[in-house]
């Protein structure tokens, strides 16, 4: 076990404070500087990491000086900032890795939240036409109605306002269209609940970050061995793609906890099995040093050496992740671990589920509103592309992962507009099995 301990925020201020006065001694101190904030940004750094964060807002302002005012060479709080931004602690957390595992960024609004899911119902819209079932998908042709073709898709009606939206939706016969009947109704539509129709769309957190949010309190609350503390091991399963590495790291970096460590067996290539096992005791080890921590085990069953063919696995690393997934942290800290894996079936086959507290399962999107939501989200199709890929879908079978998804939606970017959304579809169709490529 390594023997470090961290300094509380009281230590840290008095460290700073005395290293700013020695400092003084052969640099002006600028008014502005501010220990105490500095001594709150620099929560899990070490007694060396402190002194260097000072020597480092030194040649800070040494560099600056040089640069624009040889005279004055005062260090100022700015230059504090700048070099708590450069410094990485090792206890710290791995900020550009979090980035590196949302290379599309993170779409809050692509699965419905909890609560707004429990607010809408689409039964309504289910017994006005039911071959157009999917409550969004409407929502998002109302907004952007303006682009829709009148021959294709006729939306007809009010919302009321209460929650739910009634809409008459029609299929225009080929050849009647008539465009005043048609836009009147949508016009009073956006206008008159366009607030309301807000309120239906806002999804403030991506359903499974807030879930892992909300229930990381009452896990440790109720697993803890101390109420507040202890472990709480995660398992985010789901199929291939369906943006589960996203989902952890996006929830560390809401989280706000000081250290945050990814083990990736991408970054263990080359490592034996003996190192790789010591790399994760070390990493753990790392985690029960500082109070609050979260550590991320990607892609499980590839860290396990899983191979489909013969079943094959390393036996070294399921005993160590075994024994050190249930280990408790010292009294008084709390250590979160989050598992991702698509086969669940094979942790299942390995005896490893009982080692988890709690399993989040991330499905494929479907449904026409999800796509949509993406597409949009992605801003690479134009609203015009939009609707038209929003008619296209809205009665096809979906299924498919996020990562998938924008894969599709970034090889059909650089086509040409007109293109663009017919490969989209021919891809969609091809991938989902639809029998012949939208037109
Ligand atoms: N709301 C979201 N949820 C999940 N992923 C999102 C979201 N918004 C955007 N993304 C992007 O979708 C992609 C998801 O890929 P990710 O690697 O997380 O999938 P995965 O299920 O872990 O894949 P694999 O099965 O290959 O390990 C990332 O590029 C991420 O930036």
């Amino acid at each position: 076990m390594v023997n470090i301990t961290l300094p509380d925020r009281e230590e840290r201020l008095e460290l700073v404070g005395q290293r700013i006065k020695n400092l003084g001694i052969y640099f002006k101190i600028s008014d502005d500087v501010d220990p105490v904030q500095i001594a709150e940004l620099s929560k899990n750094f070490t007694e060396d990491e402190l002194c260097r964060l000072v020597r480092e807002a030194a040649s800070w302002a040494m560099t600056r000086s040089l640069e624009r005012n040889p005279d004055g060479l005062k260090v100022t709080q700015a230059d504090f900032l700048q070099s708590l931004r450069a410094i990485k602690p090792r206890f710290g957390v791995q900020t550009e890795r979090l980035e590196e595992m949302m290379p599309g960024g993170f779409f809050e609004s692509v699965r419905p939240a909890q609560q707004a899911e429990t607010k809408l119902n689409d039964r309504d819209f289910k017994s006005v036409n039911n071959k157009v079932s999917n409550f969004q998908t409407l929502i998002f042709l109302a907004k952007h109605w303006g682009s829709v073709q009148a021959s294709e898709i006729r939306v007809n009606g009010v919302i009321n306002r209460r929650r739910l939206l009634h809409v008459d939706l029609v299929e225009e016969a080929a050849g009647s269209s008539n465009g005043n009947t048609i836009a009147r109704p949508m016009e009073n539509m956006c206008n008159a609940n366009d607030t309301e129709m807000m309120n239906i769309l806002q999804f403030e957190e991506d359903k499974y970050v807030a879930e892992l949010l909300m229930n990381s309190q009452r896990l440790f609350a109720e697993h803890g061995p101390v109420q507040g503390q202890g472990l709480i091991c995660q398992l985010i399963e789901g199929p291939s793609k369906s943006g589960k590495s996203a989902i952890a790291a996006r929830f560390a970096q809401k989280s706000n906890v000081p250290f945050v460590k990814v083990i990736c067996p991408a970054d263990l290539l080359e490592a034996s099995v003996a190192e790789k096992c010591m790399y994760i005791r070390k990493l753990l080890e790392d985690a029960c040093v500082s109070q609050d921590s979260i550590v991320i085990i990607d892609d499980l069953e590839r860290l396990l050496e899983y191979v489909p063919l013969g079943r094959s696995y390393s036996n070294e690393v399921l005993q160590t992740l075994m024994v050190l997934l249930k280990k408790q942290p010292p009294r008084g800290h709390r250590l979160h671990i989050l598992c991702t894996s698509s086969r669940r079936d094979v942790l299942e086959d390995l005896g490893m589920l009982s080692v988890f507290t709690s399993v989040i399962h991330v499905p494929n999107l479907f449904g026409p509103d999800q796509i949509l939501s993406v597409a949009e989200a992605s801003q690479r199709f134009e609203r015009e592309e939009l609707c038209a890929i929003a008619t296209a879908i809205v009665d096809k079978p979906i299924s498919i992962g996020i990562k998938r998804l924008l894969d599709l939606i970034t090889w059909v970017n650089p086509l040409k507009p007109g293109r663009r959304v017919v490969k989209f579809l021919e891809k969609m169709g091809s991938e989902m099995g639809w029998e012949k490529p939208v037109d």
